[in-house]
């Protein structure tokens, strides 16, 4: 069974290229950020950068819809560090792979102010940046850059998930 997590910071298209990449291989896409407490996402409107602890529920919330999936899906989720990638690996209690979206501050800057109607604010990239551990040496992870297209990101991605299911990386586990 196919479980991905888009990852990275706010606006790196985790949303636009998760739902697409779900599409394209017909499974269900879960917004990660629609798991998100109240409380966070009053924080994060504020302009406050979340805690360790204002984010355990919400990785434990996003590592339940995981463990107790049905079917192949994917999900958007930041897991801007090491340690929240490891509680999502050992919830899913399976394999679980990522594509990582990365790019300049500049770019996700021009892709934050693009979008409308989002409670991010702008302010909380830096933060999100301080945040971010990049997953290198993890496994199963596929890092694409956002100066490509949606389509082009979403055209490796499809092609990379395949080849994997081919290999069987989705077997075992549960
Ligand atoms: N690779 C890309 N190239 C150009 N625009 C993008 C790209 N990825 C996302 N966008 C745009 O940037 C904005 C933020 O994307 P979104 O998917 O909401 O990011 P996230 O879910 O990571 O916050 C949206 O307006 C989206 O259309
Ligand atoms: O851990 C966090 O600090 C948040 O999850 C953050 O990384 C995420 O980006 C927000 O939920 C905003 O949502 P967007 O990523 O859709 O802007």
């Amino acid at each position: 069974m196919i479980r991905l997590i888009v990852m990275g910071v706010s606006g790196s298209g985790k949303s636009s290229v998760g739902e697409a990449i779900a599409n394209r291989l017909s499974l269900q896409f879960i917004e990660g950020d629609a798991l998100h407490p109240e409380s966070n996402v009053r924080k994060m409107s504020a302009g406050i950068t979340l805690t360790d602890e204002d984010r355990w529920p919400w990785l434990d919330s996003i590592g339940g819809t995981l463990a107790q999936a049905q079917g192949g899906l994917v999900v958007s989720c930041s897991a801007l560090k090491k340690i929240y990638r490891e509680r999502l690996r050992h919830m899913a209690d399976g394999p679980l792979a990522f594509v990582f979206l990365e790019g300049s501050g500049d770019i996700l800057a021009q892709h934050m102010s693009a979008r409308t109607g989002h409670f991010m604010p702008i302010s909380m990239l830096e933060s999100q940046l301080d945040t971010l551990e990049p997953p290198t040496d993890e496994p199963l992870v596929l890092t694409q850059n956002v100066e490509n297209s949606v389509s082009e990101i979403v055209r490796q991605s499809v092609a990379w998930v395949s080849h994997m299911r081919a290999g069987d990386a989705f077997k075992g586990g549960r």
